[in-house]
Formats: C-alpha cells, structure tokens, sequence
C-alpha cells in the first residue's frame, strides 16, 4: 500500500515504552539492522532492561532502568521513538494516527500499550490506584498528610503497600479467606502474617531478582509526564525510592478486614448528616467510631463495619489498556479484556501483534504455564513477539518460545525471597491434587503441588535455594511416587537425589 504524502512508513512499528514495547523494538532492530523501527510512546521515558541474566531455564534475573529516550536510539541506531500516544488505529489502512496529528503506516505492527488499573468507584478524588511514576509520587504526597488509609485488594501491590507504610494506621480490606491470595495460599499467608505485625521491620534482604532503577537522569531532572499521559507500570521495588511514611511517630499498624468489599464511600458531611439521622448507621450494631474522630471520608465495608480514612488505595488489579485508541478495530478479546493472541503473539486482526499486560495469551498452554501480568513476562512476550514478526516477514516457521513452557516468578514480599513455579496453587487442578508442606517459623516456607506423582507447581518463601531443583522436576515430570515424603525432608539433599 503507498503512503500518502506527510505519512512516515516503517516496516515495523511498536507502540508502547514499556519493557514489552522496548525489548520489542530492541529486538526487531537486531534482527532487521538495516531498517528503521518506530517505537511510538505516550510516556516521555523508555523503560529498558539491563544486566539481563538467565538463572535457571526459565528462571531470570534483569535490572529495570527508566531512561530517557535519546538512550534507546543511542543503543540502537535504527530506532527511531515518537514520542506522542497513538490515538487512532485504522487496520483496514495499516495506519495509525498520534495526538500530535501525525500518521504512520505499517507493515507489522505490535501493540504493547500495557494496562491501566482497575479501580474501585473510579472517580472519586479520594481514590487512588498506582500504576506509574507519576500515580506512586502522588499516593507519596497524600500519604505524608495521612493518618489513616484503607487499602483494598489482595494482590502484588497491597502485599507491598502494607508492609512498607509507616507511621500510618492501614486498614486492609481483603476480599478473601487469607492475605496475598494472587500468590499463595492461607499456609503461606499464616507464615507470613508475624512479620506484617512486627513493630520493627529488618532492613531488606539482598534478593536475586529484578531491580528497578531511573537510569541517565536524576530523579528531580526526570521529565513529569502530563497527567491525562499513559506512563508505563512500575515494578520490582518501585517503593524502594519513595518515602512511604505518614504522619505517625508509630512504625506499622495493619489492621486486616477479611471476606468483605467496600459498599460504599461516604463523604464527611454526608456521613455525619446521616449518623445524625441515626438511619444508616446506628452505632451500636455498626463499627462506628466516636464522634471525636472526623475523617475525610468513610469507608462502609460489606461487612457492616465503616472506617473513617484520610483517602483508599484501590490495588484491584488492572484492565488491559485498549480503549479508546483502538475502537473501531475489530479485535477479538478475551475475558480479561485483553487483546486475545495465538501462539505467534498475533492478534486476530492482520499484520498486528501484541505483548505484555495488553494481550491476553489464547494459545493451548503447557500444562504448567499461564499468563500473569508481570514483568518477566511482557520481557518474554515483547522478545518473542518480535522474533514472531520477523519470522512473519521472512516466511519462515517459529515454535512457541521455550519461555512460555513453565511459569516462574521471583519476587520479595515481607522482605522474604518469594519463588512461584507452575501450578502454584493448584490453578485449575480441581481436587485432584495433592499439597506437600515443609515450614521453618520465621525461616521459610516450602509448597509443592502434585499430581498423579507429578510435581505440577511450588511456592517457596525463604532462602530454600530448592528452585532450580523443582523447576526441573515440574518440567521433566519425573514420576516422584517413590521419594513419597522425601522430597521435602530437609535432612535429605534433594539435589543430590536427582543429579
Ligand atoms: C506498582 C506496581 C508494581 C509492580 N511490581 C511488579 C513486580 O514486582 N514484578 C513484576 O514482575 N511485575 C510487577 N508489576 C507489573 C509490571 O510492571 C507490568 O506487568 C509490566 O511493566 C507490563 O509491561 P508492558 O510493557 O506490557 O506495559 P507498561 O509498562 O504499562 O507500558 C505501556 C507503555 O505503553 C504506552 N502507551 C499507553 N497507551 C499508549 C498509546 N495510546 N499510545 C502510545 N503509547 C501508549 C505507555 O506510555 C507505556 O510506555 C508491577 C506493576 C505495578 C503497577
Ligand atoms: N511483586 C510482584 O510480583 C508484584 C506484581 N504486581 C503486578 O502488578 C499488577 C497490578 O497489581 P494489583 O493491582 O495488586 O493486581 P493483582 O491482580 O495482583 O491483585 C488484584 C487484587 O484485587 C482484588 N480485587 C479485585 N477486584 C476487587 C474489588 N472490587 N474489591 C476488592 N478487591 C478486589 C483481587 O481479589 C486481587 O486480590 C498485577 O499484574 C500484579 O501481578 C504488582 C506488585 C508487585
């Protein structure tokens, strides 16, 4: 198809500055060296990966730098980044438009414009989520004015949140059983509970695993994206660099509200126009506090009980960021609401791939992989995606990358080593499985789970140094029935047993 006059042309072009973005384009200007990659961003900062290193076969360890863009094209000459957001996608036309009114025309194109957060009661002022740079700064000044904040969701950044504060009271609203349920079970979150409470918290562990840096600029230099911009996730240790401490002399204060959602958010006035009517909340049956007290705003749980707060953290997960700029497209999505993608990361819509947080993997997986949005796997994706297009355009065959054989992540929480590998907690096993449990108080934490003999998944909290034996046995799916309860003796050397 022949561009209009004023409209640039690549071969390929990327949206999104994000690690899928990035090591999409990266790779794409490896392999086609004498073509010019277009990596169209909304946010004024690139995020790249460095010091990468394979740990085990699927296990991997990377630094997470924030850069500015110039770096990308300095690294790779044929990478040119637009800085400006994509605010149409015409793919009958192999086009997209940008809000600085330019266009752009394709051959291949990878979406990888990331996720956005889903909030509860989205709209409210006292309703913050944290996404990006710009999100964590903010919830940063709120929470030096705070005294109190409620924390809803039970997943990766409330497991952060809750730990790190100080000197603010956090009330953590869980809509489950057990705390951190996206990455373990009750067993594990009983074993981690006495270090929430701790008074006193230790300084943090060296820990193999992806760290999260502002590369080539001081973070006062740091350009600030505008605040209606997409800026890209943050990840490992995005707290490290903020002072998350609120008014309070105290250290830590949680308060855990189990098996409840927010009803409803009430303002001061309209809390207490109604606790004068007496209607809505007579104090007797309901946790009310005494009038003494005045909060901005109040929090009324499903369980009846109300807290006044200073503002509510929303960390209920993320909605994959594809509206507005890709309506009118035909795509066809999954129930996430991600941007559905074959085995060869393509969309169902022609010549357009899309990685990381965006898509939505609707491949067969192995038996003991799926799709977490993380950072390790828009890296995976952002990389595969892009030997995929060249694959593509090179008419040639690819098999799906070894990468997507065996879920694993490493991770930190409660300042312990966190390790996840496969079926972890038996997702989609149904009953048929069985739980093995090896627990040091204070020290660590060993699960596996398995199946028919088989080892299908494993959590490990602690130095166990037990991953790369595990992650061999769930991928080579060693029938274990003989070792029976042997597998977690810790007087025996596993390593040495399957050496
Ligand atoms: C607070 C927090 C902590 C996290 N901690 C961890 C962790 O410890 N470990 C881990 O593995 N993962 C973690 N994650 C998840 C991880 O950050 C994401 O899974 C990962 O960064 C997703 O990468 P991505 O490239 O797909 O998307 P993003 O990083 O979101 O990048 C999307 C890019 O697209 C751009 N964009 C958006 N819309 C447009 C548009 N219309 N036009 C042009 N460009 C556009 C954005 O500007 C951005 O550059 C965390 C996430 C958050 C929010
Ligand atoms: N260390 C790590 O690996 C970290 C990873 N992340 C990733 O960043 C992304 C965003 O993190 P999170 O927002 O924590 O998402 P998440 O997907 O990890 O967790 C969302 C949580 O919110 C709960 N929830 C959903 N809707 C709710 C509602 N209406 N009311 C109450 N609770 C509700 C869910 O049950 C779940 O516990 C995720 O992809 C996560 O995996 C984030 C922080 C740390």
């Amino acid at each position: 198809m022949a561009a209009a006059p004023g409209t640039a042309r690549s071969r390929f072009v990327v949206v999104g500055g994000g690690i899928a973005g990035v090591t999409c384009a990266e790779k794409l200007a490896v392999e086609f060296p004498s073509e010019d990659i277009f990596l169209v961003t909304a946010s004024p900062v690139i995020k790249a990966i460095t010091n990468f290193k394979q740990v085990s076969k699927t296990l991997e360890e990377f630094d997470v730098e924030e850069q500015p863009s110039s770096l990308l094209e300095r690294r790779y000459t044929n990478i040119k980044v637009i800085q400006s957001g994509v605010k149409q996608l015409k793919s009958d036309e192999h086009k997209i438009f940008t809000e600085d009114g330019k266009e752009y025309m394709y051959e291949k194109l990878c979406l990888c414009a990331g996720a956005i957060p889903k909030l509860i009661f989205e709209g409210n002022p006292y309703v913050l989520g944290i996404r990006d740079t710009d999100s964590a700064q903010a919830f940063q000044k709120h929470l030096a004015q705070a005294e109190r904040i409620v924390v809803v969701g039970n997943g990766g950044i409330a497991l952060e949140l809750v730990y790190e504060i100080e000197g603010c009271e956090v009330i953590w609203a869980i809509k489950d059983k057990a705390i951190g349920n996206t990455f373990f079970d009750a067993g594990a979150a009983e074993f981690l509970i006495p270090k929430l409470t701790a008074e006193k918290r230790e300084t943090p562990i060296e820990c193999k695993r992806t760290k999260y840096t502002m590369e080539g600029m001081e973070k006062k230099e740091r350009p600030l994206a505008a605040s209606d911009k997409v800026g890209s996730a943050l990840g490992p240790d995005w707290h490290e660099g903020l002072h998350l401490k609120g008014t309070k002399k105290f250290s830590h204060k949680v308060h855990i509200e189990k098996l409840c959602e927010v009803k409803k958010i009430h303002l001061q006035q309209e809390f207490l126009q109604l606790q004068q009517m007496s209607l809505a909340f007579p104090k007797e049956e309901k946790n009310v506090e005494p009038d003494e007290v005045l909060w901005p705003v109040y929090v009324e749980l499903t369980n009846g009980k109300i807290y006044g707060c200073d503002f509510i953290v929303s960390a209920t997960g993320v909605v994959p960021n594809v509206k507005p700029f890709l309506d009118g497209n035909n795509f066809a999505i999954g129930e996430d609401g991600g941007l559905k993608v074959d085995k060869h990361m393509h969309t169902s819509l022609p010549d357009i791939y899309a990685a990381g947080d965006i898509c939505t993997a609707s491949w067969e997986p192995s038996p003991v992989w799926h799709q977490m949005r993380l950072w390790t796997q828009a890296r995976q994706m952002g990389w595969y995606a892009a030997k995929c297009m060249a694959a593509d355009a090179l008419g040639e065959s690819i098999d799906l990358d070894f990468s997507f054989e065996l879920f694993a992540h490493v991770t930190k929480f409660f300042n312990y080593k966190v390790v996840v590998l496969g079926k972890y907690n038996a997702q989609g096993l149904g009953l048929d499985h069985e739980l093995m449990l090896r627990c040091t108080k204070e020290q660590e934490y060993v699960k596996v789970v398995m199946q028919n003999g088989r080892m299908m998944g494993a959590v490990l909290i602690g130095e166990t140094d037990l991953e790369e034996t595990f992650e061999n046995l769930i991928l080579n799916q060693m029938d274990l029935s003989a070792y029976g309860e042997d597998l977690l003796n810790p007087d025996i050397d596993i390593e040495d047993y399957f050496d």
